[in-house]
């Protein structure tokens, strides 16, 4: 479980995020959405310690993350895996040795126990045997998949999705929410997501956080969502013609 208390972030004089304060479940697929410029990622990165808040706090499984010093983070660290935009694969390096890269950062495993964990971890997004290909050589899918496989190898506690799906067809897109779904709920961990898509928020949405000019505007699960009265988060997730039909035959 992931708790934030009263997180508040500025870039100069603009104050982005305003007193967020919300609890993310283990084992469930905790949501944050909102339109462009809302502050998802800032709170995000805001979490996991790549920005600093100037007040609020963040709470890993009670632990008070935002004041302990890098040092006492670095446990807590190793339980984070995290699925980058774009999935920052590093070019020259193979798919195997990408997903490795943690492995070597924080264990004392052997070579042999780095190629078994990479290979289960390929095998659980249905790359097997993709070990020896470049990032230039996969598809956005398979691209995001390997950037799953290297945020799971720590078997982290926690895993943060930034736009898992940007950039994919909705086929796509459908296999990666169910890939992080499935990997939540076989190892009850405490999964957050940053999300435009309205097909992940309807698909696996247990718990949404909805940000609207840097204030947690709204929060529920995905069927409560279909039957929202706020204006705000209404006109946010039934911007299209088809999802304002969909809602209609709900
Ligand atoms: N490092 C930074 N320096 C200055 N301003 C920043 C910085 N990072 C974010 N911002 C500003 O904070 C606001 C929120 O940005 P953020 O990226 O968190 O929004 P978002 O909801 O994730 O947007 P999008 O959906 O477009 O990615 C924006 O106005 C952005 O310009």
């Amino acid at each position: 479980m992931i708790e934030i208390k009263d997180i508040n972030k500025t870039f100069g004089d603009k104050h982005v995020l305003k007193g967020i304060s919300a609890i993310f479940n283990q084992g469930m697929s905790n949501l944050i959405i909102g339109g462009s410029g809302s502050g998802k990622t800032t709170l995000l990165k805001c979490i996991v310690g790549l920005h600093e808040p100037e007040k609020g706090e963040v709470l890993y499984s009670n632990q008070n993350f935002t004041t302990m010093d890098f040092e006492e983070r670095i446990p807590i660290r190793k339980e984070i895996g995290m699925l980058f935009q774009n999935s920052a694969l590093f070019d020259s390096m193979t798919v195997e040795e990408n997903i490795i890269f943690p492995l070597n950062l924080f264990t004392a495993m052997s070579k042999a126990e780095k190629v078994d964990r990479a290979n289960y971890c390929l095998e659980r997004v249905n790359l097997k045997g993709t070990n020896k290909l470049f990032p230039a050589e996969l598809s956005g899918g398979m691209k995001k998949r390997v950037g799953i496989a290297r945020a799971i190898t720590m078997q982290p506690k926690y895993l943060f999705c930034d736009e898992p799906n940007s950039g994919l067809d909705p086929k796509t897109s459908i296999v990666i929410d169910e890939l992080i779904k499935d990997i939540t709920d076989e190892n009850n961990i405490t999964t957050v997501v940053v999300t435009h898509d309205m097909n992940s928020v309807m698909g696996i949405g247990d718990n949404i956080l909805f940000l609207h000019n840097g204030e947690k505007w709204w929060q529920g699960t995905n069927n409560e969502i279909a039957h929202t009265d706020n204006p705000e988060l209404n006109s946010f997730v039934f911007a299209s013609k088809f999802m304002r039909a969909a809602k209609e035959k709900l």
